[in-house]
């Protein structure tokens, strides 16, 4: 009995102890005079995002609209305090003018997970060093270098580990109509996904890349354990669920290269460029020949994990961002008959002028097209919040706050787009928000679908191509209507970081017969 008082009353202490510690830090940005919301014990501000209701990036933007008329505003994560940035001038600061303090991503690198060393996750000159090696990879010459001769990407056209292990889909799967589903694959169905995941040359498999995207409680356990202290995450010994897809990666990518090495396969895509990086240090040069892209740099070439890395950043940055472009798009497309209308009419002309061929140069003159697309990733931003840390004690502006070094901040990029400020009655879907004039009367840090800066989207280019060549082959041959099942506002997955559509999109697709 005296035992058991005993461990009631140490029990007792540590609630109290635990709640004192959560309430001190608390206080953190009321004693520094910064707007901020009033947390509540023990989640802080994103019970919500814990509780699987809604993502963190959308609690964060709900933030950003409480915050509205100030320049930034404080909330927590568990204890953790995080800054959100509302005015653009101050984000034109975090992301541009004063990068050298914000030049981190603010996610820690799991040291021991061989593929958590890219450039997405890597800071500093570890991250500088790599960008410069990985920018000549996406030049426009080795954009145009990815069409095959025979009319651009198509699904299946991945090369390299998709053409090998990888299944044929898209092509024929919606020949005579049907429903377009986005996330899950049958037979039959085209799906969006799948499509982008052939134009990314690493993947067996639409299901392999799938596991990369399952969003489960045990991830956002991971994340909140983060949040209070990343050191114990290693003190609680606790492993993120990447092991299973890390080995997976790893293995391909070391059969591809080694295919590739032993029977002299070249082929037109990123691979055979991070090949390029790990025996010579640098890429061919768009010129061809012995050209390189920058000195050749035996002191760093890649090694094969350091390619397995990117290959694996590049499939999972541009996978399903570019699908669900695609599938957005398709969506609002459905619900704007004259909207399609006029962006088929542009592709159906374009297309007749390149003999029906989709090429580099014919999508970059679908100018509706363009501004289809950028609509459709203001109304639905794959990345919904981008995210920083400060590595500097820094000034606030407008205001005597110092923020601290190490805090992290984040920039509501949902919020922004849907901010009726900025673009009025934002959930109609109006192309014409990106009409040169409105373009030019709008502060250009309020649009970011592919964040800004030194450290903005490396793939932007390839993302926009990949996506506007998956829109211009669906409706050159499809008209797309809403069916019984489809809903018309989207709602979001809530344990997914890339803007997912919660039970996918489904559509209704008809031959266009007249074309
Ligand atoms: C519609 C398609 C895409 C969207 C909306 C998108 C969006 C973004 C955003 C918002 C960021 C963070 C930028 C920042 O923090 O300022 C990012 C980073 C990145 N993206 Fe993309 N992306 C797309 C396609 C791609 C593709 C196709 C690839 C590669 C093949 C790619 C590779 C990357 C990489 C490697 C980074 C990290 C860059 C760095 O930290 O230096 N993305 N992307």
């Amino acid at each position: 009995m005296g035992c058991l008082t005993e461990l009631f009353v140490a029990l007792s202490l540590v609630v109290v102890a635990v709640y004192v510690w959560f309430y001190h830090s608390y206080n953190y940005w009321y004693k520094k005079d910064v707007p901020y919301l009033e947390p509540s014990f023990p989640f802080g501000n994103v019970y919500k995002s814990f509780a699987g209701k809604q993502s963190l990036p959308l609690v964060i933007s709900d933030a950003y609209r409480q915050f509205k008329g100030k320049a930034f505003g404080g909330m927590y994560i568990l204890i953790q305090p995080i800054l959100v940035t509302v005015d653009p001038d101050f984000i034109r600061d975090v992301l541009v003018k004063d990068f050298a303090i914000f030049h981190d991503r603010g996610i820690k690198v799991d040291e021991k997970e061989p593929l958590g060393k890219h450039l997405f996750l890597l800071g500093g000159n570890k991250w500088r060093r790599l960008r410069v090696k990985l920018t000549p990879t996406f030049t426009s010459g080795k954009m145009k270098m990815m069409f095959p001769d025979d009319g651009g990407l198509r699904p299946g056209d991945g090369a390299g580990a998709a053409g090998r292990g990888g299944r044929r889909a898209g092509g024929g799967a919606a020949r005579g109509g049907g429903a377009l589903r986005h996330r899950r694959h049958r037979q039959r169905r085209l799906s969006a996904s799948r499509w982008t995941a052939s134009a990314t040359p690493t993947t067996r498999s639409g299901s392999g890349g799938r596991r990369v995207f399952q969003a489960n409680a045990a991830a956002t356990i991971n994340f909140l354990i983060r949040a209070i202290h990343p050191k114990l995450l290693t003190i609680l010994r606790v492993r993120n669920n990447a092991t299973a897809v890390s080995e997976y990666f790893r293995a391909m990518v070391r059969d591809t290269v080694e295919h590739r090495e032993q029977n002299n396969v070249t082929r037109n895509d990123f691979m055979q460029l991070l090949i390029q990086l790990k025996n010579k240090g640098c890429v061919d040069s768009d010129k061809g020949g012995s050209h390189t892209e920058g000195e050749e740099d035996d002191a760093w070439r890649l090694s094969i994990d350091d390619i397995a890395a990117q290959a694996f950043v590049f499939f999972i940055a541009g996978f399903e961002t570019s699908s669900s472009t695609v599938s957005f798009a398709l969506h609002e497309l459905a619900f704007n008959p004259d909207i399609q209308a006029r962006v088929q009419e542009e592709i159906d002309a374009v297309l007749k002028e390149n003999k029906g061929e989709v090429t580099y140069e014919a999508v970059n003159n679908m100018h509706y097209l363009d501004k289809v697309v950028a609509e459709t990733l203001r109304k639905y931003p794959p990345a919904p919040a981008l995210s920083r840390e400060s590595n500097a004690e820094y000034q606030l502006p407008g205001s005597g706050a110092i923020l601290d070094k190490g805090t992290q901040v984040f920039i509501p990029v949902y919020g922004l787009h849907h901010d009726p400020e900025y673009f009025p009655d934002p959930e109609r879907f109006d192309p014409e928000r990106f009409s040169e004039e409105q373009k030019a009367q709008r502060h250009p840090y309020v649009y970011l679908p592919f964040g800004e800066g030194p450290r903005i989207c490396i793939g932007m280019r390839f993302g926009l191509l990949q996506t506007k060549v998956g829109l211009t082959h669906i409706l050159s041959k499809y008209n797309i209507e809403p069916c019984e099942k489809t809903v018309r506002h989207l709602s979001f997955v809530p344990r997914a970081f890339v803007l997912t559509p919660t039970g996918g999109i489904q559509l209704k697709l008809s031959s266009r017969k007249n074309v």
